[in-house]
């Protein structure tokens, strides 16, 4: 999917909701357990149920890595379940890979070529030949990690190197990366006051907001300081919304959640013209 698609969809939807799948076996309602399949059965009735609130889903590879090959092959139905049946919805591959070069075009062929998502998260740590191998695939997004949710951000992020922060360094050397225009970056709602800053570096640039919900971060701040004239947020829920219930009502019970948000985001996008 392309940015302007994506801006689109916001546009349409009134929502630059991200709904995380972040699907954990204990906490999911006990009657999905004699499924065939429980994990992809719990996304699939999500997906059916929130897909007009919000704009893009996330599943986190961890939470399916755990369960070995039949948590794969449950990623694997999730993604082309969604690319058959919702087109329009933006997936991210919340990997958070990066490698020496020859290695990072691998991760990018799984997540891009192999999966079909249309973005997947990349730690920078590695630098520019770690990065640019996700950078050369058209279409695609590459969110790289600047500024993150947890307390240990602190431990590196925002210490200075050269009287710069690690995080804004990150920001403005990955500018100057091959296909640039494919980045985006993700950046903790909980630092939200941050986020002026960020878009100092990075006016138009799309930040992926995780955070908000059970982490604690407020809505109204990230958008105050973080959005763009083209919105360009993704505000990602993932426990605050799946888990709204563990009974049959489950799916139900995560669309009233991500409502919930997809109306404060109108009204947000309603006021700022
Ligand atoms: O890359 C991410 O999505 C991410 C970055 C970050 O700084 N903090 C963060 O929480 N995340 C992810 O966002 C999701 C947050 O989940 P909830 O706290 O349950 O909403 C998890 O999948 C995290 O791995």
């Amino acid at each position: 999917m392309t940015t302007q698609e994506l801006i689109n969809q916001i546009k349409v939807k009134k929502s630059f909701l991200c709904i995380g799948l972040d699907v954990d076996l204990n906490k999911i309602p006990p009657h999905l357990l004699s499924e065939e399949d429980p994990i992809f059965a719990f996304n699939k009735a999500i997906i059916d149920a929130t897909h007009h609130l919000a704009v893009a889903y996330k599943p986190n590879t961890a939470f399916y890595e755990a369960y070995g090959v039949k948590g794969w092959e449950s990623l694997e139905k999730t993604i082309a379940y969604l690319n058959a049946n919702h087109p329009e919805m933006y997936t991210i591959a919340d990997a958070k890979r990066g490698d020496i070069g020859n290695t990072s075009k691998m991760y990018a062929q799984a997540f891009f070529e192999d999966l079909g998502f249309d973005s997947v998260t990349v730690a920078p740590y590695m630098g520019k030949d770690s990065v640019e191998p996700f950078l050369s695939f058209k279409n695609k997004h590459t969110i790289l990690l600047a500024l993150t949710s947890n307390a240990g951000a602190f431990d590196f992020q925002t210490q200075e190197i050269n009287g710069k922060e690690l995080y804004k360094q990150v920001l403005e050397t990955s500018k100057t990366y091959e296909n640039s225009e494919n980045l985006m970056y993700v950046v903790g709602a909980t630092k939200a006051e941050f986020l002026a800053e960020v878009r100092q570096i990075v006016p138009s640039s799309f930040l992926l907001v995780p955070g908000v919900g059970a982490q604690g971060g407020d809505l109204k701040s990230v958008c105050k300081y973080g959005m763009s004239p083209n919105v360009g947020l993704l505000i990602n829920s993932s426990r605050g919304i799946i888990y709204a219930s563990n009974n049959t009502d489950f799916a139900q019970a995560a669309a009233i959640k991500a409502k919930e948000l997809q109306q404060q985001m109108e009204e947000i996008l309603n006021h700022a013209g």
